[in-house]
């Protein structure tokens, strides 16, 4: 038995990959493809790495629900105790019918309107992280409004480069996210100033599948510098949220483990004199990204003059990261193989030369082989599009050797449930 890079809950036994104590090949017999498969154990395992790096402290663990927010999975963290970091009011409503606790609930994102402060107040939610200073105006007035406090921590953008793709990186002065640091202290005199507001944190998030643990350490020390300075002013700050962003590995990517990481930047903590504060932090892709495939089949094998296709059933519009980011995720044979191994594209049934899953892969294959694109736990499916009228994928979630159907594969009917003709 051998277990797949990344991914402690895929391994190949007698050349069929399994996941958990099911064969994926048999999974995909049962649902079709395109299909999505998540072990319920890595996802599990993930979030105790996170658990272990807090032992003793108080500390807690607010998911990153855009990561992937299949209600299963979501029901799933709220069980093991998570909180959730959401950006929008759909998110919202979707952890509350998940079972979370609303004040385990974070907002982030720059852009809430007045209709999700209002939502995300009746609720009670744990706290708005606000990113602008005009955001902080609204909110006040929109809590005045309702006859309720707010309660606020604000993203500080610490100017620190996360050294990942520049779409996902987040901590820069350049990127929107969060107050300038250099604004940050006035943002905090102004918020304690207002109507209808009650400060209680801070945080920051300096962006997503970042490898290396220096640039959280040069974030946390900037973050610590803004919270001295905020005490020093006479506001309390009773939690520090050090946002997401730990990487996974797609393509022999080496990111520290999330307890060797807390490791470093606890002591870093209690180095500073803040070690006893109430920690908050919120991961994503590190607690779901690994624990996913996507099953889909080959259609087509399409030779040509300077490259070889092999068309699947899965597409962009499933599965956008390369499209989006030039994203690399593995893609392995779901069974054992027979002939010459080619070099492919593996691109999907879209109308877009944008719309490929692999480049220049060896594979040994054939129509109606199946094949799985890995680390396809996180930004795959909650990033899934309608595209060319395509229905987004099934998901299975797998627990030992049980299999449970938690979203149906999409159809064209309930695609158009939501039009009206005119006439
Ligand atoms: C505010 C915020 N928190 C948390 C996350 C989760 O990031 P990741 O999935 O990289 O852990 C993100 C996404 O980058 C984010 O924007
Ligand atoms: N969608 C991105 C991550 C975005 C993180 C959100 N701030 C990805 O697939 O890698």
């Amino acid at each position: 038995m051998t277990h797949l890079p990344g991914h402690p809950y895929v391994h190949r036994q007698d050349g069929e990959l399994w996941i958990e104590q099911l064969p994926l090949a048999a999974l995909a017999r049962q649902h079709g493809t395109p299909l999505f498969v998540y072990s319920k154990a890595a996802m599990l395992a993930a979030l105790a790495a996170y658990q272990r790096g807090f032992a003793g402290r108080q500390a807690t663990i607010c998911y990153a629900m855009k990561a992937n927010s299949s209600l299963a999975v979501l029901q799933l963290f709220a069980r093991a105790g998570c909180g959730f970091d959401i950006v929008s009011g759909g998110e919202l409503e979707r952890v509350l019918a998940a079972g979370a606790l609303p004040s385990k609930v974070i907002f982030s994102g720059v852009g809430k309107t007045r209709a999700e402060m209002r939502r995300a107040l009746e609720v009670g939610i744990g706290c708005f992280n606000v990113e602008s200073e005009a955001e902080l105006e609204e909110l006040s007035r929109v809590a005045s409004a309702a006859g309720v406090a707010a309660s606020v921590s604000i993203r500080v953008n610490p100017n620190v480069d996360a050294r990942t793709h520049p779409y996902i990186s987040t901590g820069l002065k350049d990127n929107k996210f969060g107050v300038a640091h250099e604004r940050t202290l006035h943002a905090y005199r102004r918020a304690v100033e207002l109507p209808g507001l009650k400060v209680v944190g801070i945080d920051c998030h300096i962006g997503s599948q970042i490898t290396d643990g220096a640039p959280y350490l040069d974030a946390m020390d900037r973050v610590l510098d803004l919270v001295e300075a905020v005490e020093a002013a006479g506001i309390p700050l009773a939690h520090i949220d050090f946002g997401g962003g730990l990487g996974i590995d797609y393509n022999g990517d080496r990111p520290p483990a999330a307890d060797t990481l807390w490791a470093q930047l606890l002591a870093k903590l209690d180095a500073r004199g803040h070690g006893g504060r109430h920690l908050m932090i919120e991961p994503g892709r590190s607690l779901v990204g690994n624990a996913g495939v996507c099953l889909t089949e080959v259609l087509y094998l399409k030779p040509g003059e300077h490259k070889n296709f092999c068309i699947v059933d899965a597409a962009m519009n499933d599965l956008p990261r390369p499209a989006m980011y030039q994203a690399f995720h593995r893609i392995e044979p779901v069974r054992p193989t027979r002939g010459n191994a080619q070099r492919y594209d593996v691109v999907g049934p879209v109308c877009e030369s944008g719309d490929w899953l692999g480049r220049d892969r060896e594979l040994a294959v054939r129509s109606g082989d199946l094949l799985a694109v890995l680390s396809a736990g996180a930004y795959c499916m909650s990033m899934a599009s309608n595209y060319n009228t395509r229905g987004r994928a099934a998901e299975v979630l797998v627990d030992g050797d049980r299999a449970h159907l938690i979203r149906e594969r999409e159809t064209a009917q309930d695609q158009m449930r939501m039009e009206r003709l005119p006439g």
